[in-house]
């Protein structure tokens, strides 16, 4: 699939050929009829426990969830939050809500009280989900917001909540007893909501981004095209957390596509490889730590990772120099870098075997458009020109709920505005350049932390490193190096700022110095966290 040039340099990746999800009544119906066409297949596999779920089991227990939630008085359109790590009762819970025609409102499981009390008076959910890890928190910030009337929980239990149901009760109780089949009520589904995402929150709070029934049916049809090997005969593995859009929307394609999710609650270095090894996974979602892991890590080494055909990575820059050092390391044969955000359902960018050239994140997906605009003027801008990117297409968000305001700055004329900067080149292959409001500035040059960032990282001695701007009166902003050291190795400051000043351009010399830290402050999906940085700079500071 080869992308065209529209007039007025718009770049378009081509009409999605086959309409299947699109044409169901609803995203539940289509789950459940899914499920139930995979029969026996195994669907899920929970790589702790061991564990692995048929699709008919997965049917068989949405559709007795989905009667259990009617019962409990949900109904269409009626919002459901959901707190939990990576587990099938996540996915139960999902699924249930998709084939009651409600709402589902994941949430992050790292949330603080104030965090979950942001999350939830965005979404206002009726009944909350909650795992054992969150259920506490949950239920006490539930318990100081009426709207919410009921908290289940899928493991544990808690006493800060009066009306608490244990899923596991509802499942086997007899009162529930329940039909075998569930009809899901027909959507309007241009206008109602399926999903909602909270962003990241990396350049402020997150915002709560309401996906339609049609963003993510469309989405579907998008992903669900014809492969090599049957997906049944896939194996993937994934510990993107399922809260963040990611995570979300890989678990409902992969549902929709009949092949093997291995999942993990969270990363833990030997786990992850010995899930690979064990299941013989071959391929896996990813975001740049969990590669820059697989790239540097000694105890990597110790596996067996021959079965991994391809890595899919996304959510952050990755760079070029990563990319080759993992092919050097364990030759996996296709990595695969995608481009998107929580507001365009799943990825619109993305690698494919004709372009994948190095640092790349690919090309437009079908039913995607794009073009490439001026920050400052708004001027459409050409190949290989840098500007901010903006998106169109079936996938792109309703809205910011309760936020009019950011929905208009978001969404002009249809077109996502995504604050990143970019450019695609001849083949119209996508280059991400930075975040704008990332960008430092340094006597009127624009400075991408980015790419120093890949550039510190091909050091040997070097684990991880993160880069900010330092205020400085006369040049502006000076860039700053926070540099994680490799276990027992000697590098100094000056090591590390001349290591830069031989490999990079002037403007991009560490003159804000280094500062060395045993961590890099990521979000589970794998972003810097630049806010915290530049607090650690501000104290550094006062202290002197
Ligand atoms: N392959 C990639 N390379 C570089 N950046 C990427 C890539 N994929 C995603 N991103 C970044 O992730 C962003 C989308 O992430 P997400 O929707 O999770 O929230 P966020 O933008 O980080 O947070 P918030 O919008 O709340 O500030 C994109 O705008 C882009 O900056
Ligand atoms: O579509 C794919 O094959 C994979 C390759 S990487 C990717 C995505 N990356 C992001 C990053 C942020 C986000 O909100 C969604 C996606 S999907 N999707
Ligand atoms: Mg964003």
């Amino acid at each position: 699939m080869t992308s065209t040039l529209l007039p007025g340099n718009i770049v378009y990746g081509g009409p999605i050929i086959e309409r299947e999800a699109q044409d169901y009544r609803s995203l539940g119906q289509f789950v459940l009829d899914k499920y139930k066409g995979f029969g026996d297949q195994t669907v899920l596999v929970d790589a702790v426990s061991g564990a692995e779920y048929t699709a008919n089991f997965m049917h068989k227990s949405i559709v007795r969830l989905a009667h259990i939630l009617q019962k409990l008085g949900v109904k269409q359109n009626d919002v459901i939050g959901l707190s939990s790590e990576n587990s099938v009762n996540f996915a139960l819970a999902m699924f249930a809500g998709f084939a009651v025609g409600a709402t589902v409102a994941p949430l992050n499981v790292t949330y603080s009280e104030r965090e979950v009390d942001h999350a939830l008076n965005l979404s206002k959910p009726k009944i909350i989900f909650a795992s054992k890890i969150t259920i506490d928190r949950i239920a006490k910030v539930a318990s100081k917001n009426k709207f919410v009337k009921g908290i289940i929980a899928l493991s544990g239990s808690s006493k800060n909540f009066k009306t608490i149901y244990a899923l596991n009760e509802m499942m086997d109780n007899d009162k529930y007893k329940t039909k075998p089949e569930f009809l899901s009520p027909v959507s309007n589904k241009n206008e109602d909501v399926a999903l909602i995402v909270c962003s990241s929150g990396t350049t402020g709070l997150p915002k709560g981004v309401q996906l339609t029934q049609m963003n993510l049916l469309a989405t579907l049809d998008s992903q669900i095209q014809p492969t090599m090997i049957p997906m049944s005969e896939i194996t993937l593995l994934t510990v993107i957390p399922w809260f963040h859009a990611f995570g979300c929307l890989t678990l409902i394609t992969t549902a929709c596509m009949g092949a093997r999710l291995v999942y993990l609650p969270k990363f833990e270095e030997n786990l992850f490889l010995s899930a690979i090894e064990k299941y013989r996974v071959m391929m896996a979602f990813m975001v740049p730590p969990l590669m820059v892991f697989l790239a540097k890590h000694p105890i990597v080494e110790k596996y067996d990772l021959s079965s991994l055909m391809v890595l899919l990575c996304g959510a952050a820059p990755l760079s070029r120099e990563t990319e080759d050092q993992i092919k050097e390391r364990i030759g996996v044969p296709f990595i695969r870098q995608g481009y998107g955000l929580s507001e365009s359902t799943l990825s619109v960018l993305v690698q494919n075997d004709d372009f994948c050239k190095p640092g790349s994140v690919g090309v437009l997906k079908v039913g995607i458009y794009a073009k490439v605009i001026d920050p400052d003027t708004g001027k459409l801008l050409g190949a290989n020109e840098r500007g901010e990117l903006c998106f169109k297409g079936d996938g792109i968000m309703k809205g910011y709920i309760g936020d009019t305001k950011s929905t208009q700055t978001a969404i002009k004329d249809g077109w996502l505005h995504t604050g990143d900067i970019g450019y695609y080149d001849d083949d119209f292959e996508f280059f991400i350049v930075d975040r704008i409001k990332e960008l430092i500035k340094y006597k009127g040059f624009q400075v991408p932390p980015a790419e120093i960032e890949a550039l510190l990282l091909t050091h040997e001695k070097i684990k991880d490193a993160a880069v900010i701007g330092k205020p400085d009166e006369a040049a502006g902003e000076l860039p700053l190096a926070f540099v994680v050291k490799q276990a027992n190795v000697q590098l100094t400051e000056n090591d590390v700022i001349q290591f830069v000043n031989e490999h990079a351009s002037p403007a991009k010399r560490l003159r804000g110095g280094v500062i060395f830290v045993d961590e890099i402050p990521k979000n589970p999906s794998g972003k810097i966290l630049r806010r915290i940085l530049r607090n650690m700079l501000k104290k550094q500071k006062s202290k002197l």
